[in-house]
């Protein structure tokens, strides 16, 4: 059991009672009488193939207040389409899986580009988007959770204390963030959260002062984490970025789009593994170097759009502060991690850190000089306006491709 603080401007729900999973999986049903509830699972076809996604159905299959499932697939050609249908058929939910490569929504996809108005990069916030359009185009769920498929520590009652928060009709939220510590095998990991985005936010706060947007990030526990949960409105409005900027983007809108006390971040989980990505210290296009890019650079932007003037000058104090508070924080994460008799390698930690501060700066110089790109995927409100015959569009591929195969 934690404690019971209360940091920063958002609300946090933390973990404080043994309370039994299937109390809390009763309230949940009456609750979906009023609020149905669907879940968004973005996957990689390689990730069927994993160990987690295979407990996360078996665990799935035991949800009895979810309305529906929609799942999101990545890289995947015809056959192995047909083996996701196979894959997934043991979910006694209504589910649908849209297969993103598939010639139907690709040509849904082109359509959308003819009028500038389709992601530009392929990944996660691309698969998401379209899954979340696909949820509007239903119509029917009033409350949606998502979450990662390759959670190794999966087990339902993250989803049950993820939804929870929007779907409680007497609770307020709009918006809701999991939070968890991502310890495992006796190792403390998330090392982009731990070593660049905690540590470039407090060099952003020392730089630029208590900007509002940057206490708002900082309040959040795992401001990465990939799983949240939202009342649908929420999509019609929200601009997600296709690259690894998808989480903090997320935060950015909700942000800009509803006051502080409609948003929460609730604790998910004790422990909680992944599968972990290279560093990647040769190629910036890659791994946890790219991430740091996106990431960088989403934060960049944002402030940007908040009235900060940015020159070559500050990103090189952005970038040496960063250095300075970051190598700070792993003398404590390392004396965290001795009293609670964990592993924590400070080479590696340094090498990370190291990599991390080359790429804020090259994030920064990079924004400097492409003022106008944008990685943001336009607004469903936007796209229906556009191509209002879009929600039909998406469904009939779904569906046919449904019917085609299955
Ligand atoms: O959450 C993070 O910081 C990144 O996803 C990297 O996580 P990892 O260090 O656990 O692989």
């Amino acid at each position: 059991m934690g404690d019971f603080y209360q940091n920063g401007i958002i609300t946090t729900l933390h973990n404080l009672s043994s309370r039994s999973l299937e109390e809390m999986e009763a309230e949940l049903l009456q609750f979906s009488k009023i609020r149905p509830m669907s879940l968004v699972l973005p996957c990689l076809y390689s990730e069927l193939e994993g160990p987690a996604l295979d407990k996360i159905v078996t665990e799935l299959a035991q949800v009895n207040y979810l309305q529906e499932i929609v799942i999101g697939l990545d890289r995947a050609d015809e056959n192995q389409y047909k083996h996701a249908i196979q894959f997934f058929s043991r979910l006694p939910q209504k589910h649908r899986i849209l297969w993103n490569d598939g010639p139907r929504l690709q040509e849904v996809n082109t359509l959308l580009q003819n009028q500038g108005l389709a992601p530009n990069e392929l990944g996660k916030g691309c698969n998401v988007w379209f899954c979340l359009g696909y949820v509007l185009a239903q119509g029917t769920a009033s409350s949606v959770a998502l979450h990662d498929c390759d959670i190794l520590t999966y087990d339902r009652s993250m989803l049950a204390r993820l939804i929870y928060p929007v779907a409680n009709p007497s609770f307020n939220y709009q918006f809701c963030k999991g939070y968890y510590a991502r310890v495992a095998d006796n190792k403390m990991n998330g090392r982009v959260t731990r070593l660049l985005v905690t540590p470039l936010l407090r060099a952003l706060k020392k730089i630029l002062g208590s900007l509002d947007y940057l206490e708002y990030l900082d309040s959040y526990r795992y401001p990465l984490a990939g799983e949240f949960s939202f009342r649908t409105d929420v999509i019609n409005d929200i601009r997600i970025p296709s690259d690894w900027g998808l989480e903090i983007g997320v935060l950015s809108e909700v942000k800009r789009n509803y006051s502080t006390n409609r948003l929460c971040q609730v604790d998910i989980a004790d422990r909680y593994d992944h599968k972990h990505q290279q560093l990647s210290v040769d190629d910036a296009q890659a791994g946890l170097s790219k991430m740091s890019i996106d990431i960088s650079k989403g934060i960049f932007r944002k402030l940007a759009t908040n009235g900060v003037v940015f020159s070559t000058e500050t990103f090189r104090s952005i970038k040496a502060t960063y250095y300075r508070i970051a190598l700070d924080f792993i003398e404590t994460y390392r004396n965290d991690a001795i009293i609670n008799g964990l592993a924590l390698d400070v080479h590696n930690e340094e090498k990370a850190v190291e990599l991390f501060a080359e790429n804020v700066l090259k994030a920064g110089i990079h924004f400097l000089d492409n003022p106008m790109e944008t990685p943001f995927i336009p607004s469903w409100n936007r796209v229906q306006s556009a191509v209002p015959d879009i929600f039909t569009r998406l469904c009939t591929a779904v569906d046919d491709d449904y019917r085609e195969f299955a």
